[in-house]
């Protein structure tokens, strides 16, 4: 099986998540492209997504899933998204996409956090791939200087403005142990919007896709 079919595998799988009547909380990335597509087939059975990106909202809109406020909205009952790394404590990297900020905050809102992933994300230590984290553009140079100050070597994402009007440095050169401790600290850094560590609220449910089929795994 190809890489992208092992991301359309598991996005499948994760329409039994969805529930008659419920509002579905929908990420951003390639995988989750496949679950857009996926609930598109259901679409008369929901009442609608929340998305996390500019880009989710387009494909939902085109495929005629109606498009919620999460401000009007009390309960997310699941949020279906990939990521770029996830550990065995289901602690993962997120933000290749860009739109971490707006994924950090509907995946706050859900009860249940359900990751879909090929097998090349799941990591014996996040930090392979470069930790993406959102800053204020005028704080570009001092966060970059305090990122190097932890060991990271930051690199700007090129000609990249995200969904909120921000900058992305991509955190090369970190072996993060302690994510959950690391994603608090970064949060001290001002100018940082958010960091694409997802430790302190990780996923509820791994639905990894390798060649002999989805393999669901639930957090201990
Ligand atoms: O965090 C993300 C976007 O900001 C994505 O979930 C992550 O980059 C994985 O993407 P893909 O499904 O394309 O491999």
């Amino acid at each position: 099986m190809t890489q992208d079919e092992l991301k359309k595998a598991a996005a499948i799988a994760a329409l039994d998540y969805v529930e008659d009547g419920m509002i579905v909380g929908v990420g951003t990335g390639s995988t989750v492209n496949h679950f857009i597509d996926g609930l598109a087939g259901i679409k008369e059975r929901i009442a609608g997504a929340v998305s996390s990106s500019e880009a989710s909202a387009r494909r939902l809109e085109a495929h005629g899933i109606p498009i919620l406020d999460l401000n009007d909205i009390t309960d997310l009952p699941v949020y279906v998204d990939g990521a770029d790394e996830i550990d065995a404590g289901f602690c993962m990297i997120k933000g290749g996409g860009g739109a971490l900020t707006r994924e950090k905050i509907v995946a706050a809102v859900a009860r249940r956090f359900i990751c879909i992933c090929d097998t090349s994300k799941k990591v014996a230590c996040l930090g392979r791939f470069p930790l993406p984290v959102e800053i204020i553009p005028m704080a570009r140079a001092y966060v970059e200087r305090e990122l190097a100050g932890i060991g990271g070597r930051p690199e700007l994402r090129d000609g990249f403005v995200t969904d909120n009007g921000n900058l992305i440095l991509d955190v090369h050169g970190l072996m993060i142990t302690s994510p959950r401790a690391l994603e608090t600290e970064l949060n001290q850094i001002v100018g940082v919007v958010t960091n694409g560590l997802f430790a302190r609220r990780g996923a509820d449910v791994l639905l990894l896709a390798t060649p002999a089929g989805v393999e669901r795994q639930v957090a201990s």
